[in-house]
């Protein structure tokens, strides 16, 4: 395969952008040269993305190409040009292995982003069972086993022939030695299967990386592909393949003896290599004949692809039955008896245009890149954090490129990297300032870390900060107080601090633009409200450095008012649940220093609730030693709840009518025990009501 200079690397990929806005309409006067670049830029992006390991352009992005492609050479099959990219897989094959020859062809997949597309697919393939699964984001494999052994592991190499990497893959993890094939009568089979790096060993490889220095890999699929052709198998770096297996390419039973019934359909032989040892996705496979069935687990799957522990992009709909898919064939580039529904894509390209450095509520300065806004998975991303100097360092980013963008799940958008091909040498570095953006304060970096921090805690950026935390959804919620009207109220000197929040002069607000009386008043009440809320959420408000929302419940269950917490030992925060040394010190410190203290009694000046909400101990032993008993449904609370209420009191709940029985407590629809109770005159019959007033008394 050929290599491609800088120059014409992007003179490519320029056409490659040119291609991609034109998708849509093309005149009949432009298929011929449409074709003609989409001839030269497609193989280019299988260069890049299979021999170089390094995709310039999104795989959405490629798909549109792949699939401009195919519309054109259908409509006009006259221009198509012979060995085309729709007529062969991209081959990946890099002459440092053997060469092997695959039983049964290793194909691709034809893909689809639309679901009219897939039940379209569904209906032209026969209505059949359709088994659905997982399409793993990694790299493909063929395993040969004889006679139950292990003999060879090939890659996919230009789909007739592979590179022979057995040693390597013999390395990875999930793959057995041997297995009992022998037992079904079965004496040659190639399965069919990927390799691939579970997100949390990816992390972990990255970590690793990061420790010796090494520039870090883009995600789980580059991290897989690069290791598994290393020429020095048991390197530190294959240890944390993995492999799942999901297809039988081929078998040969041993003389006279006939296929299983387990051989025969898609989902059983996923079950089948679960039985005999490999990892299969045989639980997580749908088999249904049903569209409408189909397609919700698609989306199913796709809404929950974060929690799954490997990257997928996609699921692969696969005819049920083996005679079927054998009938209805495959294309020498596809099977026809599958199709990829592709999930959504998750990533895009942009151009960085400036890059500003914010100051967070404890003072770390962060780069930030503003981007052209380009939409990533149903949200468009103007803003991206760039983390650290180091990071920025690390993947080379500069002002004006053009930069590849990710957004996935609940991760905050990163930049994955610069397209180094598109520069033109016009690109800026990115200087990081020594002062502080916000209030000019030299900023000051940790040793052995790489942020930097302003460490003027009176700087305006980090005081805003601080309060717009403190109203924040998972702190007091103060709804209609964000940032932007933060900042606004700020301006206008109406707050200054967290405890300002609670002495806002509304008549003034109510005058400012914008605002008017309504607004205003809305606003108060919101104060008003977050005045009584419970005091973990005060606690977390505060934005004490580690604590979270978890511990500050557990300061809550170990304290009865806020103050209780001035001038307390680590040693003792260390005794309560969860609570380590560095969390210890934080909190020490923060109830040690004056001004905090300060700002504690101004909020309790201001009456914001400081004390934990338990009971009162005069309230708590209202039902000392009364016995209860409930029948019916309680409108109010479940019965688990009533107990517990019951209990916290320093009552009993009994099980059945008996003589120690005081209450009943009888709800709709009650039972015989009602009768019992009324039959027996030491009990009395409570309503839900009644009860409720006898526990809140
Ligand atoms: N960004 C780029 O420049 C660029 C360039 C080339 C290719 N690509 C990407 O690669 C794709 C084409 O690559 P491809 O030919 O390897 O096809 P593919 O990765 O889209 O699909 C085929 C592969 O899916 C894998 N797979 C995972 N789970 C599977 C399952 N349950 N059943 C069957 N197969 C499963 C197999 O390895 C199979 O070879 C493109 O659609 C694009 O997404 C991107
Ligand atoms: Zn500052």
């Amino acid at each position: 395969m050929e290599t491609y200079s800088n120059k014409k690397a992007a003179e490519l990929l320029t056409l490659s952008g040119k291609l991609l806005k034109a998708v849509k309409p093309v005149r009949l006067a432009d298929v011929s040269d449409t074709l003609h670049a989409l001839y030269e830029v497609i193989p280019y992006h299988d260069w890049c993305y299979y021999k170089k390991n390094n995709p310039v352009i999104t795989d959405f992005e490629y798909d549109q190409l792949y699939s401009l492609l195919k519309q054109l050479e259908k409509a006009h099959p006259e221009m198509a040009r012979p060995g085309s990219p729709v007529e062969h897989v991209a081959p990946d094959l890099e002459n440092q292995f053997p060469v092997v020859h695959h039983k049964v062809p290793m194909l691709s997949l034809d893909n689809t982003y639309h679901a009219a597309v897939l039940q379209e697919w569904m209906q032209k393939t026969g209505k059949r069972a359709y088994c659905a699964e997982p399409k793993f984001d990694g790299t493909g494999i063929s395993l040969l086993y004889e006679h139950d052994r292990l003999v060879r592991g090939a890659t996919r190499g230009d789909g007739a022939s592979g590179e022979d990497i057995t040693a390597a893959i013999r390395q990875v993890a999930g793959i057995p030695e041997t297995a009992p094939w022998s037992r079904y009568g079965i004496a040659v089979v190639e399965l069919r299967g990927e390799v691939l790096m579970s997100k949390k060993s990816f992390r972990a490889y990255n970590e690793e990386r990061a420790r010796k220095g090494l520039p870090l890999m883009a995600n789980p699929r580059n991290a897989a592909a690069g290791t598994l052709r290393l020429l020095h198998p048991q390197s530190w770096e294959q240890h944390r393949l993995e492999a799942v297996l999901y297809q039988v390419s081929f078998y040969a039973m041993e003389k006279g003896v006939v296929p299983p019934e387990s051989l025969l359909e898609q989902g059983k032989i996923l079950d089948l290599l679960t039985t005999l040892g490999f990892p299969a996705p045989s639980r997580q496979k749908l088999v249904s004949h049903s569209f409408a069935d189909v397609i919700r687990y698609c989306r199913d799957f796709e809404a929950k692809r974060d929690s799954f522990p490997y990257e997928t992009d996609g699921i692969v709909v696969k005819v049920n039955n083996s005679q079927d898919q054998r009938s209805l064939g495959m294309t020498s580039h596809h099977p026809r008896w599958a199709l990829a529904y592709k999930f959504k894509p998750r990533q895009a390209t942009s151009k960085l245009r400036e890059v500003v450095f914010s100051v967070g509520r404890m003072g770390a300065v962060t780069p930030v890149a503003k981007i052209d806004p380009v939409p990533i998975g149903g949200v468009t991303v103007a803003s991206v954090s760039l983390f650290n100097e180091k990071q920025v360092q690390f993947k080379d980013i500069r002002i004006g490129d053009t930069v590849l963008v990710e957004r996935a799940g609940d991760v905050i958008p990163y930049i994955v990297k610069p397209v180094k091909e598109e520069r033109t040498g016009r690109e800026k570095k990115i200087r990081f300032p020594v002062n502080c953006p916000v209030c000019g304060h030299p900023l000051q970096r940790p040793f052995g870390e790489s942020i930097w921090y302003c460490v003027n805690m009176g700087c305006q950026a980090q005081v805003i900060a601080r309060m717009v935390h403190f109203a924040g959804k998972d702190a007091m919620d103060i709804t209609g107080l964000g940032e932007q009207h933060m900042r606004e109220l700020f301006d206008h000197g109406l707050i200054t601090d967290i405890p300002s929040l609670f002495d806002i002069n509304y008549d003034r607000l109510a005058s400012l633009q914008r605002w008017g009386k309504r607004s205003a008043g809305n606003l108060r009440a919101a104060v008003e409200k977050a005045r009584r809320q419970p005091l973990y959420r005060l606690i977390y408000g505060l934005g004490i450095h580690y604590v979270g929302i978890a511990t500050a419940k557990t300061l809550v269950d170990n304290i009865n008012r806020l103050t209780d917490l001035v001038g307390v030992k680590a040693a003792v925060l260390m005794s309560w649940k969860d609570i380590g040394p560095t969390v210890a010190e934080s909190i020490c410190q923060f109830f040690n220093n004056k001004a905090n203290v300060k700002m504690l009694q101004k909020l309790a000046h201001l009456n914001v609730n400081m004390q934990t909400g338990k009971r009162r101990p005069a309230a708590k032993h209202t039902l000392d030693g009364k016995t209860f008993l409930f029948t019916g449904t309680l409108s109010g609370m479940t019965r688990k709840v009533a107990a517990a209420m019951v209990e916290e009191h320093g009552g009993k709940v009994l099980n059945s009518v008996s003589r120690g029985l005081n209450y009943l407590v009888a709800g709709s629809h009650p039972g015989h025990k009602l009768a019992q109770s009324r039959a027996n005159k030491t009990v009395k019959v409570l309503t839900e009501h009644d009860f409720l007033e006898m526990v809140e008394s």
